[in-house]
């Protein structure tokens, strides 16, 4: 499918999804968001695709929803999308507890694949919002990300008011959503905004060590299911998680990935999973 906001690009099993509006340091329009779920399905459906990178193109990782489009919007509602902005419907092809709500970015943990934001440069308003919902946050140290959204008059906007707490915790979430300061990579790291902070020379190569780490050293299979337990698991009591646990314990137990998990480590070799 040919693009005109992102780049889409597959190798060795990694999907990079690169927002393409350097220039304005990746602020984002409808037609990107259409474009990164087309390419989220994309990925999600294509077997040879184990994890997925959402990045930015030239210095920015994502400054936030275009400016311009934000000021034609002001007497527009931004809250309820429909589908003709938003195209392709991610529920209708990998399922969701709310089929009738099209969320913008609350979509990612439905994809059956790890997510990892590699936050390059600012990532502000929905740029934040945007790596917030992948699975795993990898920081550039020229990184910056904030939620503007009180200072533009503006609430907790896409479900970032759910989400950030679980990361941070409440205090450090109402911290940054009332202050509307953004956080540099160090800080964010310190809070739990991120997981890993590389050095900006660094970046690009060490974005590629993890996620090839998680394309070829670990089961695609247990990384579908860890993926869905987790976040399931949020809307789940102790005893509904534990027994859920236990159900995909035994299931694990009979598979190819299972065996192969231990025959590579027993073997002293490189695994080789096929996620059966
Ligand atoms: C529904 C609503 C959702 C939301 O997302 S609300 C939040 C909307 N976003 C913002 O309010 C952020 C606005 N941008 C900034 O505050 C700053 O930028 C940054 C902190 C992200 C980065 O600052 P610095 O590194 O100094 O870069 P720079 O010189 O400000 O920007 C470089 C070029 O990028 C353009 N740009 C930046 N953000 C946006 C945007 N959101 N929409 C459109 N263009 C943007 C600028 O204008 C400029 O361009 P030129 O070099 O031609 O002057």
């Amino acid at each position: 499918m040919a693009y005109d906001e992102i780049i889409y690009e597959v190798t060795d099993g990694i999907a990079t999804i690169t927002l393409n509006r350097p220039d304005k340091l990746n602020a984002s329009t409808f037609k990107m968001e259409r474009e990164i779920r087309d390419a989220f399905v994309a990925a999600g459906r294509d077997d040879g695709v184990r994890v997925i990178v959402l990045t930015g193109a030239g210095r920015g990782f994502c400054a936030g929803f275009d400016t311009s489009s934000l000021a034609e919007a002001a007497n527009e509602s931004q809250g309820a999308l429909d589908g003709e902005q938003l195209g392709t419907h991610v529920e209708d092809v990998f399922g969701t507890p709310h089929p009738d709500y099209l969320g913008r970015y609350s979509y990612f943990p439905s994809i059956p694949k790890p997510i990892i934001a590699a936050i390059n440069g600012p990532a502000v308003g929905l740029g934040m919002i945007m790596a917030m919902f992948c699975d795993v946050r990898l920081a550039s140290d020229s990184a910056k990300i904030g939620a503007p959204f009180t200072r533009l008059g503006l609430v907790a906007e896409h479900g970032i008011s759910w989400l950030l707490p679980r990361l941070v915790g409440l205090s450090n979430a109402l911290d940054l959503l009332f202050t509307a300061q953004p956080v540099n990579a160090e800080e964010a790291s310190r809070i739990g905004l991120v997981s890993h902070v590389y050095p900006a020379a660094d970046f690009r190569a060490k974005v590629a060590e993890y996620a090839g780490h998680l394309a070829r050293n670990v089961s695609p299979r247990a990384l579908r299911i860890t993926k869905a337990q987790v976040y399931a698991d949020q809307y789940r009591t102790l005893d509904e998680a534990t027994l859920i646990a236990d159900e995909e314990m035994d299931k694990s137990l009979a598979t190819e990935d299972f065996r192969e998990g231990i025959n590579h480590f027993l073997e002293k070799r490189q695994a080789r999973f096929t996620g059966r």
